[in-house]
């Protein structure tokens, strides 16, 4: 599958010392798993962490969803051990947080090889060095890190996220101009799914390709928030029709519900048809 298609819809944290809920990820319909062992473990349950996590990644059971393991930064005590337990674990992606430049990925990339990394966008400097860290080779995704943020930028938080505005365009920015995968930060409210719904929404405006969540309750609201909607589908499917129609008349622009359909926006409708393949071809797998 190409990797841009890959759906990310939902990025579960686990709590990399929660056997129960190491268990239970294995049966949620997740696109993709972060296996904690940073904020979630208590810094007396780290070694352990990191055991108890080889040992389910080990057992195996994830099937097709995408396992990420965040380690300790490697300024931590627990940085290094990590980084170099995640190399021989069977993970899909280290994910480094806090950082800051390309030159933290450049370390973590001296102990985990070619394992490809992702970055938590979390702290001031990373949003100033969000280009550098994207184009560095082995990065292949960013998480917002938005409740780290909120406490360096010393922000409120709103329900519009207008104080984390320029944060997130800088990091979508950045993640664009590469072709990376961008995952939008937590909703800490696990049992409000409104809440939760209205951002998602506004995440999937943005182009965020997925939000990352919490608790399993917050599953179902994000797969359906960035799959393609029926409506979207449909129009896709007419967009398309409707131009090659035109094309074959010879002319450029063909005109659906209104609007005009130019081939950049059959290149749109072609890319929302592919993404809903991959999001039911995952589901069938
Ligand atoms: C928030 C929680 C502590 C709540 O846990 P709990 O009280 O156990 O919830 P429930 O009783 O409702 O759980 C029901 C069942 O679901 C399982 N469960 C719960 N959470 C998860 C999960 N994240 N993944 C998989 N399974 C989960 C429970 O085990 C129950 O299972 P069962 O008994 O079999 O029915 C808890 O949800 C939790 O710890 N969540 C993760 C918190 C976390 O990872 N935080 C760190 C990431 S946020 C962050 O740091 C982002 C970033 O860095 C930033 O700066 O913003
Ligand atoms: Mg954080």
């Amino acid at each position: 599958m190409d990797p841009r298609l890959r759906p990310y819809r939902s990025v579960l944290y686990i709590p990399g010392s929660r056997d129960r809920a190491l268990d239970k990820a294995r049966s949620l319909p997740v696109d993709a798993i972060i296996f904690d062992l940073e904020d979630a473990v208590a810094a007396d349950e780290k070694e352990n962490a990191r055991e108890t996590l080889k040992g389910a990644l080990a057992a195996g059971g994830y099937g097709a969803r995408v396992k990420i393991v965040r380690i300790n930064g490697l300024d931590t005590e627990w940085g290094r051990a990590d980084a170099e337990a995640v190399r021989d674990m069977d993970a899909d992606v280290v994910l480094l947080p806090k950082v800051n430049s390309a030159a933290d990925v450049d370390a973590l990339a001296a102990i985990t090889g070619e394992l490809p990394i992702w970055a938590m966008m979390e702290t001031p400097h990373g949003m100033l060095n969000a280009a550098e860290i994207a184009a560095h080779p082995l990065m292949a995704g960013f998480v917002m890190g938005t409740n780290d943020l909120a406490k360096e930028l010393q922000t409120r938080f709103r329900p519009d996220r207008l104080p984390m505005m320029t944060s997130l365009g800088l990091c979508l920015l950045a993640a664009k101009a590469e072709g990376l995968i961008i995952i939008d930060g937590v909703y800490n409210a696990f049992k409000d799914a409104e809440g939760l719904t209205a951002e998602c929404a506004q995440g999937r405006d943005m182009g965020f390709d997925g939000k990352t969540l919490i608790h399993p309750a917050q599953v179902d609201v994000a797969n359906t928030a960035f799959a393609p909607s029926d409506d979207e589908i449909d129009l896709a499917r007419r967009q398309i029709s409707a131009f090659e129609e035109t094309e074959a008349q010879g002319q450029g622009v063909a005109v659906v519900d209104g609007k005009i359909v130019e081939n950049l926006h059959v290149a749109t409708a072609r890319e929302i048809l592919a993404k809903a393949e991959a999001i039911s071809a995952l589901q069938a797998g």
